[in-house]
C-alpha cells in the first residue's frame, strides 16, 4: 500500500480584503483598510498549488465560502432586501459588514484538524472542523467547512466527520494550525502534537496577557478524544505565552513539522527540552531531527515578519524534503542566509522554494496557513473527490474561472455594492460544478 501526504489548499475567495479583523495578528492589523486584489490573491495561491503538483506531490483544492454572510447581518438586526442589509450595516455596523465579507476560509490550516487512519482507533481518517470562536469573522466558517469537507471526503467507509466543538472560547479550536504530526512514514502510526495557548479550566496555567490565546487545552483534548487517538498518540504541549504576545497567534507561525523533522524557534514552547525528550522517547529508536532556531539566528520578531516557520516542509523523495517558503523570507538577508545554510546541513531538508503569496501574507497567512494536510493511503486517495485534485487541466480551468469572475481591487466602499453578491454567487455556483461539490452553500440550499 502506498501512502501520501496531500495538501489541500484553500482557493482564495472573490471577496478577499484587508479588514484588520484579527487582534493579535500583526499583519492583519497593519494592513487594515488597504485595497486588496482578489484576482492576484487567487492566482498566487493557484501557482503554489500547481508548483507542488509539479514537484510530484498530490495537491488538492478546497472551495472558498459564500460571502458576504448575510445571515450574520440579519441575525444582528439588519432587515429588508440584500441591498438594504448591506447599506444599513455599512452605516451602523461596518465591522460586522467586514466580518461578513471576510475570505478568511482561504487559510485551510484552520479549516479542521485531521487524523490519518494509521493513528485512529477505528482506522478511519477523522475530520473535525475548527470552531474558530475567537474571531467573529472566522466563527462563521465551521458549518460550511464541514459541508465542503464532506463533499471532498464523502466515502463513509474511509472518512469520519465530526461536528465542530461547542461554540465557546472554553473550547476555542483553530484546527491544524495548532496540530503537527510526526511519523517515520506517512502510513505508520505517528505522534500527534496538539499545541494549545491556555487552559480554560485551570487558571493557574500561565497564559498570554496582551493578545488572546485562541486554542485551549480542553479543545485539543476533545479533538483527540473524538478522533480516537490513544494516550501514546496524542501529545499536548503548551505554546510559550510570551510569543503569543509577540504576534504568534497560531503555533504554525513559530513551528512546523513533517515526518521525522520538527523545525521550531527556541521560544516556541514551554518546557521545550522536557517535551522534546518525551517525544523522542515515544519515537523509540527512530531518529528525529529537532531543528531549533535560536534568538541569535532569527529573532521572534523577524520570524513573525517573514513567516520563516509558516513554511511547508514536504517530502520530495524518501528521506528528502523541501521547504516551501514565502518570498518574504527571501527578502530578509538574515532569514534567506539561514535557509541557505539549513539546506547544506545534515538534515532531510535539501531544497528551498520561494513563492509570492503576498496577498495572503498581508493578512497574516503564509504558505502553511493556506493548506490542510491530509495523509492518505492509496485506497483512501482513490475515494477522494477526484475533481478537487490539482492537475494541468484543473489549473487552467480554475485560472479561467478566476479571470472571468474576480475583481482586481476591493476596498470598503465596494462592499456596499449588491452586485458583488450576485457576482460571488454566480462564481461559486460555477465552482461547485467544476469541483463536483453539490450544494454546499446556503444560497444553493434556500
Ligand atoms: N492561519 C492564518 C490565519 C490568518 C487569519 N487572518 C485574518 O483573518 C485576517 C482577516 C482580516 O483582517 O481581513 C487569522 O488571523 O485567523
Amino acid at each position: 500500500m502506498k501512502h501520501f501526504e496531500v495538501n489541500f489548499d484553500g482557493l482564495v475567495g472573490p471577496t478577499h480584503n484587508y479588514a484588520g479583523l484579527s487582534f493579535g495578528n500583526v499583519a492583519s492589523l497593519s494592513n487594515a483598510q488597504n485595497a486588496s486584489n482578489p484576482k492576484e490573491a487567487a492566482k498566487q495561491g493557484l501557482l503554489k498549488m500547481k508548483a507542488l503538483h509539479d514537484l510530484g506531490l498530490t495537491q488538492g483544492v478546497l472551495a472558498p465560502q459564500q460571502r458576504p454572510d448575510l445571515n450574520l447581518l440579519r441575525r444582528i438586526g439588519f432587515t429588508g432586501n440584500d441591498s438594504q442589509v448591506l447599506q444599513q450595516s455599512a452605516k451602523k455596523a461596518p465591522d460586522a459588514l467586514l466580518a461578513s465579507y471576510s475570505a478568511s476560509s482561504m487559510w485551510t490550516a484552520n479549516a479542521a484538524t485531521v487524523s490519518p487512519s494509521a493513528d485512529t482507533e477505528n482506522g478511519k481518517v477523522h475530520f473535525t472542523p475548527a470552531n474558530l470562536t475567537n474571531k467573529l469573522h472566522r466563527s462563521i466558517e465551521p458549518q460550511v467547512t464541514g459541508n465542503i469537507l464532506k463533499a471532498v471526503f464523502a466515502d463513509a467507509k474511509y472518512f469520519e466527520h465530526h461536528q465542530h466543538l461547542p461554540e465557546n472560547d472554553y473550547y476555542g479550536d483553530e484546527g491544524a494550525a495548532n496540530h503537527t504530526r510526526l511519523c517515520s512514514n506517512y502510513g505508520e502510526a505517528g505522534l500527534e502534537l496538539f499545541v494549545y495557548g491556555r487552559s480554560a479550566a485551570d487558571s493557574s496555567v500561565v497564559a498570554p496577557t496582551k493578545f488572546p490565546a485562541r486554542q485551549t487545552l480542553e479543545a485539543s483534548q476533545a479533538v483527540a478524544r473524538l478522533h480516537g487517538l490513544d494516550q501514546d498518540t496524542a501529545i499536548f504541549m503548551q505554546q510559550n505565552p510570551g510569543v503569543i504576545d509577540q504576534g504568534v497567534f497560531h503555533n504554525d507561525v513559530i513551528a512546523v513539522g513533517n515526518q521525522n523533522v520538527l523545525f521550531y524557534h527556541q521560544q516556541a514552547f514551554l518546557n521545550t527540552q522536557q517535551q522534546l525528550q518525551h517525544i523522542q522517547q515515544r519515537f523509540g529508536d527512530n531518529k528525529l531531527h529537532f531543528i531549533e532556531v535560536s534568538d541569535k539566528e532569527v529573532s521572534v520578531a523577524e520570524a513573525v515578519k517573514t513567516y520563516l516557520f509558516n513554511t511547508q516542509i514536504v517530502t520530495t523523495a524518501p528521506g528528502e524534503m523541501a521547504i516551501i517558503a514565502p518570498t518574504n523570507c527571501q527578502e530578509s538577508a538574515q532569514v534567506s542566509a539561514y535557509l541557505e545554510d539549513l539546506v547544506s546541513r545534515d538534515t532531510p531538508i535539501k531544497q528551498v522554494h520561494y513563492f509570492d503569496v503576498k496577498q495572503s501574507m498581508s493578512n497574516g497567512g503564509g504558505p502553511a496557513c493556506l493548506r490542510l494536510r491530509v495523509a492518505l493511503n492509496d485506497m483512501e486517495l482513490a475515494a477522494v473527490n477526484q475533481h478537487t485534485i490539482m492537475n494541468e487541466q484543473l489549473f487552467a480551468t480554475l485560472n479561467q474561472w478566476v479571470d472571468k469572475h474576480y475583481r482586481d481591487s476591493l476596498a470598503f466602499d465596494d462592499l456596499r455594492d449588491p452586485q458583488l453578491i450576485t457576482e460571488v454567487n454566480t462564481a461559486l455556483d460555477e465552482l461547485t460544478q467544476i469541483l463536483h461539490l453539490g450544494s454546499v452553500y446556503p444560497f444553493q440550499q434556500a
